[in-house]
């Protein structure tokens, strides 16, 4: 059985299930999807203002759902963590395809370039939306379809079955060291998410038993190693650090020989997000692994590249510079919870062939979660699943 298939199955399942035993049930669910269809006709009305529109209610409907679901105290399940993270994506995707639907006349040139424009829109990424809009010309239900569902089910289960044939090579397991330190590295520009993402995994890692060390290596930037301690302070994890402004690279040496001689676990290494340019940057980064590699063969057993999905396309250029300067073994995609545009992990997955091996639904040291594709997928197109 396909992903698409089993979507459907998912969906008839929670259909048929009745209030009482639904745990994610909201007493008033029905009222926010009358906001969102009235939404889709204000939208339909007026073009220009489209996505402004779109963002705002989006925004509107979330805060409205975030604060019936704070009082909710029962334990959720994997599905339920991911559709409220992607409670925004969701609304604002089924937002952006039911306006394209409502234009829908006829399957011909105009129909595709609509169609290109949403997924674009939605941060799929252009080639990703040229290859949909290309397979779709091809379908021969598409041909023939008379009605807006039909339309509608035709490409989603042709985005669901695209997603699903390029990811089937990735590796998304997090890789550690069977014989001593496992050194992960975390890469990304900066304000995107790294210090946060080191704390929530250290906590993570902490809470299984494993013996977890940080090192400070953002001497750049002021108040990075401040925000670092307080994330070990919490976790109670300790923190090498050096002076403002030291070499990095002295730092992570001393943190690699404290972790090797007290035989820790895990090793994060907490990186700058911005240098002075960018080829100061890689150059950084690439002495550091070469400490560390030196240090500890095999190391890093993990880089991983932070990366913020409310900056859309800019996170997928991002990808790409450190794509090819540096070893990158996956991705974190931080903020989820903050974008309508969930569509980037189909950019992220077609254009880089780089796994997203966690995602980040808030700033909560909980809030960060292994990447489940089938989760997540079904987090964003469920409203469209019939
Ligand atoms: N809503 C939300 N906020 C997040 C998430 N991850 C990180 N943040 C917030 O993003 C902001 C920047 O995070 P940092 O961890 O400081 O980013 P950084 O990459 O270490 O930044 P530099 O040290 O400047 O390179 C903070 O306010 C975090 O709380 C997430 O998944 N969701």
């Amino acid at each position: 059985m396909g992903l698409f298939d089993i979507f459907r199955k998912k969906k008839a399942d929670v259909t048929s299930e009745t209030p009482e035993t639904t745990t994610n049930t909201r007493p008033d669910e029905s009222e926010s999807e009358t906001v969102l269809s009235e939404t889709d006709s204000e939208v339909a009305e007026s073009p220009s203002v489209y996505s402004d529109k779109t963002e705002e209610v989006v925004d509107k409907i979330s805060e409205h759902n975030t604060q019936l679901t704070e009082t909710e105290t029962e334990t959720e399940t994997e599905q339920q963590v991911y559709d409220k993270g992607l409670e925004k994506s969701r609304t604002g995707f089924a937002a952006r395809f039911n306006r394209f639907l409502a234009n829908f006349r006829s399957v011909d040139e105009d129909f595709f370039e609509d169609l290109e424009e949403t997924l674009v829109g939605a941060d799929v990424g252009f080639d990703m939306a040229i290859k949909i809009s290309d397979e779709l010309r091809e379908e021969v239900k598409l041909e023939n379809a008379k009605h807006k569902e039909d339309v509608r089910d035709v490409i989603i289960k042709k985005m669901v079955d695209m997603y699903e044939a390029d990811g089937v090579d990735e590796d998304a397991t997090m890789h550690f060291n069977s014989n001593g330190t496992t050194v992960i590295l975390l890469v990304g520009v900066n304000g995107v998410g790294k210090t946060t993402t080191i704390g929530k995994l250290s906590t993570k890692y902490q809470q299984q038993g494993k013996s977890v060390l940080l090192a400070a290596a953002d001497t750049f930037r002021a108040g990075a190693t401040k925000q670092l301690q307080e994330w070990g302070q919490r976790a109670g994890v300790p923190v090498v650090s050096g002076k403002e402004k030291a070499d990095p690279a002295s730092v992570v040496f001393e943190a690699v020989a404290k972790a090797r001689d007290e035989h820790v676990d895990v090793l994060f290494v907490d990186t700058a997000g911005r240098l002075q340019n960018n080829v100061n940057l890689m150059q950084e980064l690439e002495k550091m692994k070469r400490i560390i590699q030196r240090e500890i063969p095999g190391a890093p057993h993990e880089v991983l590249l932070v990366l913020d999905a409310t900056t859309g396309q800019n996170a997928l250029q991002q990808a790409k510079l450190f794509k090819d300067s540096s070893d990158v073994t996956g991705i974190v995609l931080t903020k989820m919870d903050g974008t309508a545009k969930g569509g980037i992990v189909f950019a992220i997955r077609n254009e880089m062939h780089l796994p997203v091996k966690w995602v980040g639904f808030g700033e909560k040291a909980s809030d960060l979660r292994e990447f489940k594709p089938e989760e997540f997928i079904y987090g964003l197109f469920k409203d469209l699943i019939a």
